[in-house]
């Protein structure tokens, strides 16, 4: 597993540094390109990379922006990614982007599968990913012990699969390893020493344990306590 580790002197420094490295890959992509996608995470690390990234000077409105994976909740909680990304990424100059969402209202993910699935093709491959990964070395909604985890690592994967895990509190989407891996640029976020340690410990581990393998080979790794 080949991939590059920056280690940077806090948070603040690094949400700048990698809203800025990911703001020059979208403008990349789109000198040579008509539309640049870009997929990113949820949860309680990437608040402050959206309230940077949102402000770049890009022409956001020939990016598509979507999640690495959806819990399966309304907007309305606290749970939802789609709030958070709402709210911190795709305001000021990024609110001009498109949004491909991966939740719709139904009583659980199976029923609106190729419906997002199907809005999501025209815009692979990724431009850029930005991944987190839990304490149990998930990534997106690819965890360890999942009822769909064998089909998410699968090269052959669709785009999208509902995925149910002892480790999630509730039903998930999540876009399958091979989709987040084709990413042309990919960057994964970790904080605290506790999250380090867990990456090092999955280097060699199956991607069956550790599914962060599937997505880490030619990834930077940007770690700040
Ligand atoms: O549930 C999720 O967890 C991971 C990691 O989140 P964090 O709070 O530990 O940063 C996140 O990458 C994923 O998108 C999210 O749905």
């Amino acid at each position: 597993m080949n991939y590059d580790f920056r280690d940077y002197p806090d948070r603040e420094m690094l949400a700048m540094d990698l809203a800025n490295q990911i703001a020059g890959e979208l403008r990349a992509a789109l000198a040579h390109q008509e539309r640049a996608a870009i997929a990113v995470p949820g949860g309680t690390s990437p608040g402050p990379v959206f309230d940077a990234l949102c402000a770049a000077d890009l022409d956001w409105s020939r990016v598509d922006v979507m999640l690495t994976d959806e819990r399966w909740v309304p907007e309305t909680s606290e749970r939802s990614n789609t709030r958070l990304l709402r709210e911190r990424l795709l305001t000021d100059r990024a609110a001009a982007a498109r949004f491909l969402p991966l939740y719709a209202e139904a009583e659980a993910p199976e029923g609106k599968l190729e419906e997002l699935a199907a809005d999501i093709e025209p815009a692979l491959p990724l431009a850029v990913v930005l991944l987190g990964m839990g304490a149990d070395m998930h990534t997106a909604s690819i965890f360890p012990g999942a009822d769909k985890l064998e089909e998410a690592l699968a090269p052959n994967a669709p785009i999208l699969l509902p995925m149910r895990a002892p480790g999630a509190q509730e039903p998930r989407i999540t876009l399958s390893a091979h989709v987040l891996d084709g990413a042309l640029k990919k960057h994964v976020l970790v904080y605290g020493s506790e999250k380090r340690d867990v990456l090092h410990k999955a280097q060699g581990l199956p991607t069956s344990e550790a599914p962060v393998n599937a997505i880490l080979d030619g990834a930077v790794v940007h770690w700040a306590e």
